[in-house]
């Protein structure tokens, strides 16, 4: 079985038209279940944000057992990264980008103040949170000929996941030079709390908007969903059969 995961159901609309709802996992996040391609497939939905998303996917993986976890959603992409509304990004790691201490000398990461957020005998995890290698390798390849014949715009790099949205351009500047490709407000909090699980996790989002000066007529956030939901499609269709 496989679990998709995303903050809210304006991101799953399509997916749900194939999957049958079932009882809400405790904690009132909803659950819908069913076949997609051939796969056995659980989908929820964490609600905005880090604090959601640590929860939904802790009681997700508390209560089942899926063989890989896939987050799904929008995303703002940062200037400089050649991506643009409706284009699609996976992640190749999501970073905390808030979690530490601003200090006279700029911003101060977990690294920097000495304490992990996971200590793992793999190497512990400060601010940048890992994604599957392997996942992402395979989801690389098989996006990026089905994007190009698509004519959807692909990227892949680390994400970045933020408190609070991008609302200048300054501030869209300042927080690309993080190395981040595009922001959103789940994605590191949800592979965080798959590590913790060890639990396979890829991450794909779809660009609704630019991260810079705040401006809602520019962004498509239906198509962003939608195409992200695609290309999850393409994925399961060539995913290996348990
Ligand atoms: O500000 C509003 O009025 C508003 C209304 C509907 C949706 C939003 C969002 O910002 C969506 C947040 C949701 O989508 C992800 N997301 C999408 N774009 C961004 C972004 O530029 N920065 C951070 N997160 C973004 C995020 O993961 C949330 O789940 C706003």
């Amino acid at each position: 079985m496989l679990a998709l995961i995303a903050a809210t159901s304006f991101e799953t609309r399509l997916l749900r038209t194939r999957l049958q709802k079932s009882d809400p996992l405790p904690g009132r996040f909803p659950l819908f279940h069913g076949q997609l391609d051939g796969q056995e497939i659980l989908l929820t939905h964490s609600g905005v944000g880090k604090a959601n998303a640590a929860a939904c996917t802790a009681i997700l993986l508390s209560h089942r057992k899926p063989r890989a976890l896939l987050n799904l959603g929008c995303a703002g992409a940062y200037p400089d990264c050649g991506l643009r509304i409706g284009d699609l990004a996976l992640a190749d790691g999501d970073i905390l980008a808030d979690e530490g201490s601003d200090s006279p000398a700029g911003f101060l990461g977990m690294e920097e103040l000495g304490l992990p957020l996971l200590r793992r005998p793999e190497g512990d995890l400060f601010n940048r949170m890992p994604t599957d290698p392997e996942l992402f390798r395979n989801a690389e390849s098989l996006l990026r000929a089905w994007a190009s014949e698509q004519d959807i715009g692909f990227a892949t790099g680390p994400f970045a996941s933020v408190s609070t949205c991008t609302g200048t351009d300054q501030q869209g500047r300042q927080r690309q030079q993080g190395g981040a490709i595009c922001e959103n407000m789940e994605g590191a909090a949800i592979a965080l709390t798959a590590a913790r699980f060890g639990c396979p996790l890829l991450e794909l989002r779809g660009i609704s908007n630019l991260a810079a000066r705040r401006d809602p007529d520019q962004w498509d956030i239906p198509a962003a969903c939608r195409n992200a939901e695609r290309a999850i499609l393409h994925l399961l269709r060539h995913w290996p059969r348990s």
